[in-house]
């Protein structure tokens, strides 16, 4: 019989309610703290008070720690036993299980709820989706998360390997004879839909940085190859990147202009062969490690878009950023670096069109990632004001409370609805129609979420109080979220910029003859 299949009862365990001789019971589990007392981050004290010492400490407990300090192994083998009868209540999570918190998964993952969007095969592969990050990438983006440093090639082979790197990139000709997650989807059936669960799950076990630190330079920088690269060019980078063996950034932004891409100063003069490019390029996602740069630049004729390899004249550093270096944001400088002609994405001095084609997707993808992470922001405030016990009661007694969560939970839901309806019609359009048609709804799309994730964020901020200020303990998550989602307000385009391009769209589509 192992020690943590003793079973004490509760006369024996009150027995052991001093310093030097210390158990508690935490949710029908006995621990021993004697040794530990010394070394527990909350003091000595604390454990030898009446109320816990020898006694159920199950609720003071949940009420200062998450669930995970009970995993660690550390932790775990304090444990010497159960108390007799009593069999515990709070499980731990398994890698792939969907949370039973009301809100805590879209109306189509919610048992006993229907939805017009998604089959059979599309809750086959969220579920292996699903438990890849929840063994594979969830570790790893705590890691890199904490020391800032890039996700390790370890897993971005795994992520190679089932072709979930390809797959962040959409539906398209690039999927064509790989297979997708172990064969659950055939490259022609993968859609929008597919691909929007690979960004909600990842959001869901990432934070912010981790999101972007996982190759979304890639993800945003490789479409231009995709649709304009020459047949070498594809041939070459998009299996050097796609396996993983290489990687990639966009890099499009400036210190001297951002939103504004024509006023962009990096310059490429032609010098036979080659084009000659000098300039400097700010916030590129990736970029720290990057091998190639899918590069804006100025042209005699106008907006070129180039493909750069790192080589000769190709410097990048990291930029101090409010969220974790593992998302490698670099200042990258070119200085007379010699790119061949043939690396041209598309036609000299159409540019614009390159990048202007890849933002929809960019932009929505965007949209997905927040709808999960402020998914889960509603699903933490759920758990805690539930569990967290102020004047005697829970916290959910408070009807000032109960009013945060309901406005939280109904604009992730909009957010959801909206962003589901695009994303259908994403599925029945083609390139040219989305370009024409979603340009404009996509960018209202982005301006309402991320607006709706920062209003979540300060108000799970009240709702976990000090809590959300601190960036490990009850509410390392909340804090995290605060702290990072301006970040979907600004990457990918900025927030007002994106309102104003909607309202735009939509006035260059005003009937002439409508009048009140
Ligand atoms: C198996 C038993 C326990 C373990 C392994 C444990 C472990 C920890 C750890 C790792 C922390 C640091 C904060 C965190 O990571 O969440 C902490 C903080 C703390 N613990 Fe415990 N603890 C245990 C039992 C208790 C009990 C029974 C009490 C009763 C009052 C207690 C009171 C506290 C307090 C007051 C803090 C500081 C919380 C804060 O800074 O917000 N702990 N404990």
């Amino acid at each position: 019989m192992t020690s943590k299949s003793k079973q004490y009862s509760w006369e024996e365990i009150a027995q052991h309610n001093k310093e030097g001789d210390v158990w508690v019971v935490i949710d029908a589990k006995v621990y021993d703290l004697t040794k530990f007392a010394n070394m527990h981050p909350g003091g000595p004290n604390v454990i030898y008070a009446e109320s816990v010492a020898g006694k159920d400490a199950t609720q003071v407990f949940f009420g200062l720690h998450r669930h995970e300090v009970l995993l660690r192994p550390q932790y775990a083998r304090l444990q010497i036993g159960t108390v007799q009868g009593e069999t515990e209540r709070i499980k731990a999570p398994v890698p792939g299980e969907l949370s039973k918190v009301p809100y805590g998964e879209p109306t189509w993952l919610s048992q006993g709820y229907y939805s017009p969007y998604y089959s059979e095969n599309h809750r086959k592969f969220q579920t292996a989706v699903r438990e890849f990050f929840d063994t594979v990438v969830k570790p790893e983006s705590v890691r890199c998360e904490e020391n800032g440093k890039r996700i390790s090639q370890e897993v971005v082979d795994k992520l190679a390997e089932t072709n979930l790197i390809a797959m962040r990139l959409g539906p398209g000709k690039h999927l064509k004879g790989r297979t997708l997650m172990g064969g659950i989807v055939k490259p022609e059936e993968f859609d929008y839909f597919h691909e929007g669960i690979i960004h909600a799950e990842l959001s869901r076990v990432s934070s912010r940085a981790v999101v972007d630190g996982l190759l979304a330079g890639l993800v945003i920088g490789l479409p231009p190859v995709l649709n304009y690269g020459s047949p070498e060019l594809y041939e070459k980078v998009v299996n050097e990147t796609l396996s993983g063996k290489k990687f990639l950034a966009l890099a499009i932004s400036e210190a001297f202009a951002g939103s504004d891409v024509s006023g962009l100063q990096t310059t490429a003069v032609r010098d036979g062969d080659h084009w000659i490019v000098t300039g400097t390029k700010k916030w590129i996602t990736n970029g720290t490690f990057a091998d190639y740069f899918t590069t804006g630049c100025k042209t005699e004729t106008g907006f070129t878009v180039i493909l750069i390899e790192r080589g000769p004249g190709v410097e990048t550093k990291p930029i101090k950023t409010a969220y974790s270096s593992v998302a490698g944001t670099a200042y990258v400088t070119f200085d007379k670096v010699r790119v061949p002609i043939s690396n041209t994405l598309g036609k000299v001095g159409a540019g614009m069109s390159v990048i202007l084609s890849n933002f929809n997707h960019e932009r929505w993808m965007v949209c997905g990632t927040s709808i999960a992470a402020q998914r889960l922001v509603v699903e933490e405030s759920l758990k805690w004001s539930t569990q967290r016990i102020v004047f005697g009661k829970p916290l959910t007694s408070q009807p000032v409370i109960r009013a945060k969560l309901a406005t939280m939970i109904s604009r992730v839901e909009a957010c959801q609805n909206w962003y589901e309806t695009i994303t259908y019609q994403m599925n029945q359009m083609s390139y040219s129609q989305q370009s024409d048609k979603l340009a404009g709804p996509i960018g209202l799309l982005k301006q309402f979420i991320s607006r709706a994730g920062r209003e979540t964020a300060e108000d799970a901020t009240q709702v976990f109080g000090g809590r959300a200020l601190t960036v490990t303990g009850m509410g390392k998550f909340i804090e995290n979220y605060h702290r990072t989602s301006g970040f979907d307000a600004i990457l990918a385009g900025a927030e007002d910029v994106l309102g104003d391009l909607g309202v735009r769209q939509a006035l260059k589509k005003m009937p002439r003859d409508a009048r009140l």
